[in-house]
């Protein structure tokens, strides 16, 4: 469980970014964090594994507070990030996917079937020698995927995960989504469009101003427009 007790955050003097929120993202929940540009989205999930720390308020994963044990954090909260360009630690796509993995400590063969099984599902299987730098915008982003899924973490949190996929791929991530979250993995997925989305999630929360406008197992059209949502 991820648990956010009035989370602020401030860039500088001038951006509140976050401002007060509190949310509880339970075991094994499909949660949609959408808003607009700007509302604060990112910087709410960054706080999940410790990558901001709050200016006020505190963030808990599994009952830990984040700042107490980053790399318990880090272990149970997979993240992937719209435009991984620079998050890549290795020259090719297995290497890279098989870093996370590496460094928990695995053993050579669950490594090299969780690698498998993460390119498979971001229909990348067998492209483990191809060199990063030199694939698409979109199998960047599939790379970034399955390097999260390696991981096999409790929480997984996806920040515009769809936005350079193309419809097939974006398919088979969601059917990925679909099965780890059968198998009690809590997903949040950060989106401003709720398209595909709306099946999947048990919950959809929405900021505006940094703060929770919208908190809804079932809202409606109408209240998301009003809050600047693309509904499905
Ligand atoms: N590194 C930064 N330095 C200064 N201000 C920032 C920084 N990152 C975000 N902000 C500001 O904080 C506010 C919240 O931004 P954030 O990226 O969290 O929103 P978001 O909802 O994820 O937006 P988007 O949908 O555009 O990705 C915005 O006003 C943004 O300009």
């Amino acid at each position: 469980m991820i648990s956010v007790e009035d989370y602020t955050y401030r860039y500088g003097e001038e951006t509140l970014a976050v401002d007060g929120v509190s949310l509880t993202v339970a075991a094994g929940e499909f949660l949609v964090l959408a808003g607009p540009n700007g509302s604060g989205k990112t910087t709410l999930v960054r706080g999940f594994n410790g990558l901001l720390t709050p200016d006020a308020g505190e963030i808990r994963v599994n009952g830990t507070p984040v700042t107490d044990d980053l790399v318990a954090a880090r272990a149970s909260v997979g993240m992937v990030f719209q435009d991984p360009r620079d998050g890549f630690v290795a020259a090719t796509v297995g290497g890279d996917v098989a870093f996370g993995p590496e460094n928990l400590g695995l053993e050579r063969q669950e490594i090299d079937r969780r690698v498998d099984d993460a390119l498979d599902a971001v229909r990348m299987a067998g492209r483990h020698e191809d060199r990063i730098d030199e694939l698409s915008g979109g199998e960047r982003e599939r790379v970034a995927i399955a390097g999260a899924l390696a991981m096999d973490p409790d929480h997984l949190v996806l920040d515009e995960p769809f936005t350079g996929l193309d419809l097939r791929a974006r398919e088979s991530v969601l059917d990925r989504l679909r099965a780890l979250n059968d198998d009690g993995v809590s997903v949040v997925v950060v989106t401003h469009d709720l398209r595909d989305l709306s099946t999947l999630a048990d919950r959809t929360v929405v900021l505006s101003d940094g703060q929770v406008a919208l908190d809804s197992d079932d809202p409606s059209p109408k209240e998301l427009e009003t809050l600047g949502v693309r509904p499905p």
